[in-house]
């Protein structure tokens, strides 16, 4: 797998014709196998922004490209060769097993009806193992907790092979171990990566750069210690933030409290 060059200009959404802008211009630019993580306060446009980039919604203006290839005027199936997706809410696949799930990752590189190969059952097996779920494969997907079925998801889109993976809060649902192994891969994948976080100090530790949003508008773009200052947390998200250095490693670390009033 490799990554490739995501750039978003001035992309704006709003539901429908004439109803105010949810996401107002934003634009950004995130380098080949760069990990970009997308905060801000609930409501912000965090999602909203993550569904133009894997192309479930359309800007209502703006451009999406990678590697120079317009997002929005490819082939379905070359944008789903480019870009996969982890998202929040996972519709329940009845009657699938995990293993089923995972190798739905493989549609898009397979031609009209070619069943997969035995590479497709290879990327497979590897993507299973990799998520720690190759115990689970037969499982029916429906049984599994929440945890179990986000890492599936990650392990299916992986699968996929894409240049660029968005993911939409990827450790919801994950015990602190997974949670650590999931941020573990994302840091270690030599993919673009694009991932929406509420934790500011797990996005300042794996990303290189962080988009703020607030209210639909882009807040700040730019390195986790330069950007994720106490003055811009606190304002973004009505608290009180303060940044400390930790012993021993010197990293940043945030905590938070209400205001007093
Ligand atoms: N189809 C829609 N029609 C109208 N409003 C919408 C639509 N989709 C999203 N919104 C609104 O847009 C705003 C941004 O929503 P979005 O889900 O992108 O925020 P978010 O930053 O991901 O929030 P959270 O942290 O709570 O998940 C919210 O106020 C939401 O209610």
């Amino acid at each position: 797998m490799s990554g490739a060059a995501l750039c978003v200009n001035g992309v704006t959404w709003r539901p429908r014709k004439k109803a105010p802008l949810i996401l107002h211009p934003t634009s950004f630019t995130v380098a080949t196998g760069r990990v970009l993580g997308v905060v801000g306060p609930n409501g912000a446009g965090k999602s909203t922004l993550l569904r133009l980039l894997y192309r479930f919604q359309a800007p209502s203006s703006g451009t999406i490209e990678i590697d120079g290839a317009n997002l929005w005027t490819m082939p379905a199936r070359l944008a789903a060769q480019n870009v996969a997706a982890v998202l929040q809410e996972q519709a329940a696949a009845f009657g699938l097993s995990v293993r089923e799930i995972v190798a739905l990752g493989r549609s898009p590189h397979l031609t009209g009806l070619a069943k997969p190969g035995p590479n497709d059952r290879l990327i497979v097996d590897q993507m299973l193992d990799l998520l720690d779920l190759t115990h689970l494969a037969h499982r029916d997907f429906g049984t599994l907790s929440g945890g179990e079925r986000q890492r599936v998801m990650v392990a299916r889109a992986l699968t996929q092979q894409p240049k660029v993976l968005v993911l939409d809060e990827p450790t919801n649902h994950l015990d602190i171990r997974h949670q650590l192994e999931v941020l573990a891969l994302i840091k270690q994948l030599d993919l673009t990566i694009v991932v929406s976080l509420h934790d500011l100090n797990m996005a300042a530790n794996i990303c290189d750069e962080i988009l703020m949003l607030e209210d639909g508008h882009p807040r700040g773009f730019g390195a986790p210690d330069d950007l994720l200052t106490e003055a811009l947390v606190s304002n973004t998200f009505r608290v009180d933030a303060r940044r400390e250095r930790l012993a021993p490693s010197d990293a940043h670390h945030l905590s938070f409290h209400l205001p007093t009033i």
